[in-house]
């Protein structure tokens, strides 16, 4: 890269045009401004009030966050030169002539994909370095002619810099540095499904998130009204991303986790894993329908059904039709098609009353559509439904289930072994539904319920992240947010923590809706050093025989230090003060159970650090749960105890491979001379 001196022509041009683009920024500003000044009455004030405030968000420039990051020179037909500046958002001078493309513009492909193998129309690209908002420097890279290089370098300088800016707070975006391999996947077209198989720090994440605001800038309007959801592992890694689409303009996503979607009881208790196995499994779906479904009753009397003040008999024959026919698109393959419970006992009384309106229209009366609403609703056709099609509540029935074993037994029929009905029951029952000891798959069983009394509402786009540990029937919780839309898919087998997980993504594919979506994979490594990747990897035959591990696009010399220690104390506070004294976050890693020791051995040797919780911020130092690396990096990384990490939980080795490729610059092990064997070179 060209650090340039103040005096380089190239940078003071390229300063200047960043000048103007500020310039016309605030000019952009100025305009939404006065929109609305120009009201003209109130109701279009208000909604004006609305477009503006939405506008004036959009271009709210951060100062610190300069209005380009890159450019694209290219010849015209007629050989003359064309240059484009690529930034976060478009700018436009009064005259409305583009002085800065937005990233997400098909303009700005060339300038994340050209390579000079495929220059796509271009001859260079530009892309510049910035300190504190000021332009400093640039780096050139030729795509045609001698200079342009036979193979890809992958060795941007800016690329290499800008991962090792030391971390403070949470996920940056990589807009500025996005790579050909993730564009392809964050540009995939909206109606595209995809799925990302990608190694630890490859970059999943950051597509996902780009890709959401790549879709929300292409697809606008359709999007904006059916809406991108977000789903992550859990809250503090909510925390970490959730940052990363507001600098990116997009503030309308929803981003939650499986537990937040289906928070509809309240969760106090957990699940032994045997138990949590078969509550996940997708043989639940089917017990729970049946256990629905299977409630209706046969009709054993014809029934008296009054409208427009005489009553007609709707004979029992007629009456048992109606059920069967409403019961049988219960299950619609389509889900178009698809019958919900709630609205099949409201079509059932709605076919009572209708079936009284034809006799009276036989016996020369004329009921109108409110009287026949009216005979819907009467007490006659009211009872009939609550005897034969009655109003569930869903927390109610799966609480049933657990606590009625003969409504267990005939729901799990050839699905469910005594056994594993056995671990379904709830001994003591408790007193009710509201106080009982739920669990997370509980809730993820009521919302199943809940989803087949009535239609949940779906999203546009669902980006799924971390999805290799979701359960059958938290893919299924997933799927019904879907509705007709798409999804992306992020995660890695290896990287499996859950007691559901798959050895390939097909069942998660399929469970989420999309079993045809196809599967990329990520292999380029952007976090974790090479010395440190190639560590973490020797583990990955155990964990994952089919996947190829990852290469590392920075070496990181000196990134790697494993440490056999007595105990763990005196060292991890050495340790940490040492690597208090480079900038940047610090994560000491440990089982869950050892968390309290390590933060007391670091608070009692007088360094400060916080515990990360499920809602807690990370702080310089941060102690962390197992449980809770997941999707989280740091500067540097200790990892106390690996033996330890492992011994915690089944998938403990997975477990470990996630814990070893948090760090973006340093990791260290400290150990009692039991390092897990596979680590042991
Ligand atoms: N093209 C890029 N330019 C700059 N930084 C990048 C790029 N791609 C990824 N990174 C950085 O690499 C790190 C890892 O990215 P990310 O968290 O998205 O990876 P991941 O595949 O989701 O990892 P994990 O599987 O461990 O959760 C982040 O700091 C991200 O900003």
């Amino acid at each position: 890269m060209s650090s340039a001196s103040a005096t380089d022509p190239v940078l003071v041009a390229e300063r200047a045009h960043l000048a103007h683009a500020a310039e016309c920024l605030t000019g952009m500003r100025t305009a939404a401004d006065a929109l609305v000044d120009a009201g003209v009455d109130a109701w279009a004030a208000e909604r004006l009030g609305a477009a503006r405030a939405e506008r004036l968000r959009a271009l709210a420039a951060d100062p610190e966050v300069p209005a380009f990051f890159g450019r694209t020179d290219s010849r015209t037909v007629d050989g003359s030169a064309e240059t484009f500046h690529i930034g976060r958002r478009h700018v436009r001078d009064a005259a409305g002539t583009p002085v800065v493309i937005d990233w997400r513009a098909p303009m700005s492909r060339p300038f994340y994909r050209a390579s000079a193998a495929d220059p796509q129309g271009l001859v260079r690209r530009r892309r510049f370095g910035f300190s504190g908002g000021e332009l400093t420097g640039y780096e050139d890279e030729p795509l045609r002619g001698a200079a342009a290089p036979a193979a890809p370098d992958g060795g941007s300088r800016l690329l290499r810099e800008e991962i090792e800016r030391p971390r403070s707070g949470p996920m940056r975006d990589i807009v500025a540095t996005i790579q050909p391999e993730q564009d392809a996947i964050v540009r995939a077209p909206l109606a595209e499904s995809v799925c990302v198989q990608g190694a630890p720090g490859t970059g999943k994440t950051a597509v996902g998130l780009h890709r959401a605001a790549y879709l929300l800038y292409t697809h606008g309007g359709r999007l904006a009204r059916t809406g991108v959801l977000v789903v992550g592992p859990n809250r503090a890694f909510l925390r970490y991303i959730e940052q990363v689409l507001p600098t990116l303009g997009e503030i309308d996503v929803q981003q939650t986790t499986v537990a937040e979607l289906t928070a509809r009881v309240p969760v106090r208790a957990v699940d032994r894993p045997e138990a949590a196995v078969v509550k996940g499994d997708a043989r639940m779906a089917e017990v729970l329908h049946r256990a629905l479904w299977g409630a209706i009753a046969k009709p054993a009397d014809d029934l008296q059904v009054p409208i427009g003040g005489r009553r007609y008999r709707v004979p029992v024959e007629r009456l048992k039709r109606a059920v069967d026919d409403l019961r049988r698109r219960g299950r619609a393959g389509d889900d178009q098609q698809l019958l919900h419970y709630a609205a099949g006992r409201e079509r059932l009384a709605l076919g009572l009353a209708e079936d009284a309106r034809r006799q009276a229209e036989e016996a020369g009366g004329s009921p109108t559509d409110a009287e026949t609403r009216r005979a819907a609703r009467s007490p006659e056709a009211r009872a009939f439904c609550d005897a034969v099609w009655p109003a569930r509540d869903a927390a109610e029935l799966v609480s049933a289930l657990y606590t009625d074993a003969g409504l267990l037994a005939r729901a799990a029929r050839g699905l469910l072994d005594d056994e594993e009905q056995a671990l379904l029951r709830w001994e003591p029952a408790p007193r009710s539904p509201r106080t009982a000891p739920w669990t997370p798959a509980d809730a993820v069983l009521v919302d199943e319920v809940a989803g087949l009394l009535e239609r949940t509402p779906g999203y546009g786009h669902v980006v799924v992240d971390e999805a290799q540990d979701l359960s059958p029937m938290e893919c299924r919780a997933v799927a019904r947010r879907l509705a007709a839309g798409s999804l992306t898919v992020l995660g890695d087998l290896a990287q499996a923590t859950s007691p559901w997980s798959a050895s390939d993504w097909g069942r998660t594919l399929a469970g989420l809706g999309r079993p045809d979506t196809v599967v990329h994979a990520l292999t380029r490594g952007y976090r974790v050093p090479g010395e440190v990747l190639e560590f973490a990897n020797r583990l990955l035959p155990a964990l994952a025989p089919g996947l190829a591990p990852a290469t590392a696009v920075r070496q990181g010399a000196g990134a790697l230090a494993v440490r056999s220690v007595d105990a763990f104390a005196g060292p991890l506070a050495d340790v940490v003060r040492e690597l208090r004294a480079a900038p940047g976050s610090i994560g000491v890693v440990g089982a869950d159970a050892a968390v309290p020791a390590l933060a007391g051995a670091l608070t009692a040797a007088g360094l400060p650090a916080a515990v990360l919780t499920e809602d807690g911020d990370p702080a310089r130092v941060t102690v962390v749960p197992a449980s809770l690396a997941k999707g989280l990096e740091f500067d540097a990384v200790v990892v106390v105890d690996p033996a330890g990490v492992v011994a915690a939980e089944p998938r403990g080795l997975h477990r470990l491979y996630v814990v070893l490729t948090r760090a973006v610059s340093t990791l260290v092990v400290l150990h009692r001379g039991d390092l897990p064997e596979l680590l042991v070179e």
